[in-house]
């Protein structure tokens, strides 16, 4: 079984490092000329499929904007990321799950097994109940050839009074994120499958990211104002395991499939450009 650290490098190399955000907000469904309903949820997310979904490596709906329309939603949610995985993209579904181990494990179950119809090949994790809580989620994604992406340094300037918080051994609570997930990559070639998710907007971070050796998820890009001129800036050494995520600055150019196509091609080039420089 390959892991999702490889088949995560594989996508990387044949479609670019990008990942592209779905989330349907009521003010993108109205500038695509779309109801804020089922049907219009319906008509955006097979559009941004359409366009962009034989190349794109990674794709990452937002969970809240399918969940809004509770469970009519929730299934598109489901049928849109079989037809991603069935066009070979990656789906990293963004529900940023957490929770006692006890309940993890059903979070785990619902998202990383094979068997569940909401499988996706990763999931966006909350580590404030403690790293060690998250780990029914490590297994599975172990298990199954799954990733998990756990919060660390997150791009909304809220989030800096908790991650930069300094815990009793004297590192910041980031810190402990990720040097625990560095753990669960130790060894992993070609990158490990536990990822850190780290702002594109939050300038130097201050932090050692030199041991994860897995994905660094960095939104943040376009609608929040960061630009891929900044990930040098984040990022210093680690640039060639980030992963750019972008949500409204591609969404925005539709609902034309040309005009998606043509906005997603501009920042993978952007972010290609500043990756392969490493600086
Ligand atoms: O630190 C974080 C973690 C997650 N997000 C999510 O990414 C997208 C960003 O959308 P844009 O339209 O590109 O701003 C959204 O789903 C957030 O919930 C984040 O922004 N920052």
């Amino acid at each position: 079984m390959e892991t999702f650290g490889t088949r995560l490098h594989r996508a990387v190399a044949e479609r670019g490092p990008l990942c592209v955000g779905i989330d349907p907000h009521p003010g993108l469904l109205a500038r695509w000329g779309l109801e804020d309903d089922v049907d219009g949820l319906e008509r955006f997310v097979r559009t941004v499929a359409e366009a962009l979904g034989d190349r794109v490596a990674v794709f990452k709906p937002q969970s809240a904007f399918f969940e809004r329309f509770g469970s009519r939603g929730v299934a598109i949610l489901e049928s849109t990321i079989r037809q991603l995985r069935d066009v070979g993209a990656l789906v990293l579904l963004d529900a940023k799950r957490g929770d006692i181990g006890s309940t993890v494990a059903a979070y785990a179950s619902a998202y990383l097994d094979p068997s569940s119809p909401m499988y996706v090949d990763a999931l966006t994790a909350s580590p404030y109940l403690g790293v060690g809580s998250l780990a029914p989620m490590f297994e599975t994604a172990a298990a199954h050839g799954g990733g998990v992406f756990v919060l660390a340094l997150t791009s909304n300037p809220e989030g800096a009074e908790v991650q930069r918080a300094v815990t009793s051994g004297g590192r910041t609570v980031a810190q402990l994120v990720i040097d625990e997930i560095s753990q669960l990559n130790r060894g992993a070639e070609p990158l490990g499958s536990f990822g850190l998710v780290v702002g594109a907007t939050i300038g130097d971070t201050g932090h050692d990211l030199s041991r994860v050796n897995g994905p660094l998820l960095a939104p943040g890009l376009g609608a929040q104002g960061a630009t891929a001129a900044d990930l040098p800036t984040v990022f210093g050494p680690n640039l060639s395991a980030v992963l750019p995520s972008y949500s409204r600055e591609v969404l925005n150019a539709g609902p034309d499939v040309d005009a998606l196509r043509t906005a997603a091609a501009r920042v993978a080039a952007d972010c290609r450009h500043i990756l392969a420089s490493g600086h």
